[in-house]
């Protein structure tokens, strides 16, 4: 799709790493600006700093002739998340596309899960995709030249994770976000979909799955017969946003090489 999305301003969060990276690289080789989104924790126990990896980023998309910039915003907190849309809109001169894919998963017992873990997984996956989605949203519908919000749920919304009753029902919570934000916008011409990936490997799993007999599992479900690279997820967003997929609003598209329907 070289070139679907050449002109067109683009803002990925979470994209110094994992599926967020492979993304921003995906929408740079189809022709766009990307405004790459990281975010530094304030400890440790947060996560790992990005600083390095986002550098990374930013040099390889402009290797290919596009534009790239690193925004810093943790996308829970509203002001920073404003701040962040209005530094993309100057130094891109604009906002055509967002994909919303920052997000954590710290696996957890149920029985023994601490509320403030509970809060965090919220505020960081389905708070931020809202605050992101609004921010971008206002600037598309005052550009008036429609535009397109992508956010990367997961097969998570569709079934459970016994470690993972706070990450499931946000991933859930995104793809009904945009289901419902996919009505005020259609008007001005921003359609709204999710992506739902099935098991990639990336950061948020290498602990789940340094279990081998999982990891076997894992792989022993998936009819494609490997799991998912953070570029197979690519494709299917950059397919959402370009012209092709303009009457495709409200959508959610499984990309998980088909582990969701193999149950027997
Ligand atoms: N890896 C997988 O199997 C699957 C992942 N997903 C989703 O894909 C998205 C990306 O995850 P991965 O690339 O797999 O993991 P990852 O851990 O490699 O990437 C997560 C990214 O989110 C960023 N992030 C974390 N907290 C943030 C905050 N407060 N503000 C801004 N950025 C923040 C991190 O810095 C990192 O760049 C997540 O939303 C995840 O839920 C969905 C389905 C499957
Ligand atoms: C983090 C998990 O391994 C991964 O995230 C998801 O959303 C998938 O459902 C997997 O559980």
């Amino acid at each position: 799709m070289t070139g679907v999305l050449a002109g067109r301003s683009a803002l990925v969060t979470g994209a110094s790493r994992g599926i967020g990276r492979g993304i921003a690289l995906g929408l740079a080789a189809a022709g766009a600006d990307v405004a790459v989104n990281w975010y530094r924790p304030p400890s440790p126990e947060f996560g790992r700093d990005n600083g390095a990896d986002v550098a990374s980023v930013v040099a390889e998309i402009e290797a290919m002739g596009r534009r790239a910039v690193a925004v810093e915003a943790d996308v829970s907190n509203g002001a920073a998340v404003r701040a962040m849309v209005d530094e993309v809109v100057l130094s891109l001169g604009g906002l055509d596309v967002l994909v919303n894919s920052a997000g954590i998963c710290p696996f957890h017992d149920f029985l023994t899960m601490p509320e403030e873990l509970w809060d965090r997984v919220h505020a960081v996956n389905l708070r931020g995709a809202f605050l992101c989605s609004q921010a971008a949203a206002r600037v598309m519908v005052d550009q008036g030249r429609g535009g397109r919000i992508i956010s990367v749920s997961s097969i998570s919304a569709l079934v459970g994770g016994g470690q993972q009753a706070h990450y499931t029902p946000t991933k859930a919570g995104v793809h009904s976000l945009m289901q419902s934000i996919a009505i005020p916008l259609g008007p001005h011409g921003i359609t709204c979909n999710s992506v739902l990936p099935g098991a990639i490997g990336t950061d948020i799993n290498r602990d789940d799955w340094s279990d081998p007999q999982k990891l076997a599992y894992l792989n022993g479900r998936i009819p494609i017969g490997r799991l998912g690279e953070p570029d197979d997820v690519a494709g299917p967003v950059v397919f959402l946003a370009s012209p092709a997929a303009r009457y495709v609003t409200g959508a959610a598209l499984l990309v998980d090489g088909g582990l969701y329907v193999n149950l027997q």
